[in-house]
């Protein structure tokens, strides 16, 4: 069980659960990039989270309804959310990273793709979220993930992970980042390290 309550399911083990089980699924959107803040500190990647309804920081999708498959539920939010084009960014079954299972108050798997496209197709699904059916209720913004570490120590990603996130949104962000190999374990292991409080 991770600290939020969650159990790590690997894409087989979300194929074997049972039929009772509810899903949820959400996408990580991301693209490599190799600019520079101020020309000094790696951006290292543009990666697209939302401000939800709820004031907590989340990815785009949402739950699946019944007789959808999980890439039906999420490619309809990822319409409804960000208005993504799915003629070119459909999310695929070869996208799915894996689930994080939650058992109480119900058996519901949440699950994380991740799908990697150009900068520039980054910034034209940036551009059009805002045009989302969804964008101004109940998606309150669209984000990139600060991504470098400034000189403090703090200022950028160990600044942003002090953010609340929903679910089990802040693990699969991490999960991301070092699968994708965005960051390095050690990397990570030091935006961590930082606590504000
Ligand atoms: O980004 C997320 N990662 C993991 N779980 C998440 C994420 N966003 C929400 N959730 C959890 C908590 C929510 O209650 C359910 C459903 O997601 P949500 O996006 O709120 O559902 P709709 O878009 O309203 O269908 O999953
Ligand atoms: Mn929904
Ligand atoms: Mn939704
Ligand atoms: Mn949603």
């Amino acid at each position: 069980m991770d600290h939020a309550g969650y159990e790590k399911l690997s894409a087989q083990q979300c194929r074997d659960l049972p039929e009772e089980c509810t899903h949820a699924a959400h996408c990580i959107i991301y693209a490599h990039n190799d600019d520079k803040l101020w020309g000094k500190f790696p951006l290292r990647a543009a990666v697209m989270m939302q401000v939800r309804f709820d004031g907590l920081l989340g990815f785009p999708g949402g739950l699946v309804d019944k007789g959808e498959s999980w890439e039906q539920g999420l490619n309809r939010e990822l319409q409804e959310e960000i208005a993504l084009d799915l003629e070119r960014f459909r999310v695929e079954e070869a996208d799915h990273v894996g689930g994080y299972l939650r058992r109480k108050p119900r058996l519901r798997c949440y699950h994380c793709y991740v799908k990697q496209v150009s900068l520039q197709e980054f910034l034209s699904i940036e551009t059009a979220a805002y045009g989302a059916p969804d964008y101004g209720s109940e998606v309150l913004g669209v984000m990139r993930v600060p991504l470098h570490t400034l000189e403090d120590g703090k200022g950028g990603l160990p600044a942003f992970l002090q953010n609340r996130f929903v679910g089990a949104a802040r693990d699969q962000l991490l999960f991301a980042l070092q699968t994708t190999g965005i960051m390095s374990g050690d990397d990570i292991t030091s935006a961590l390290c930082w606590d504000s409080s």
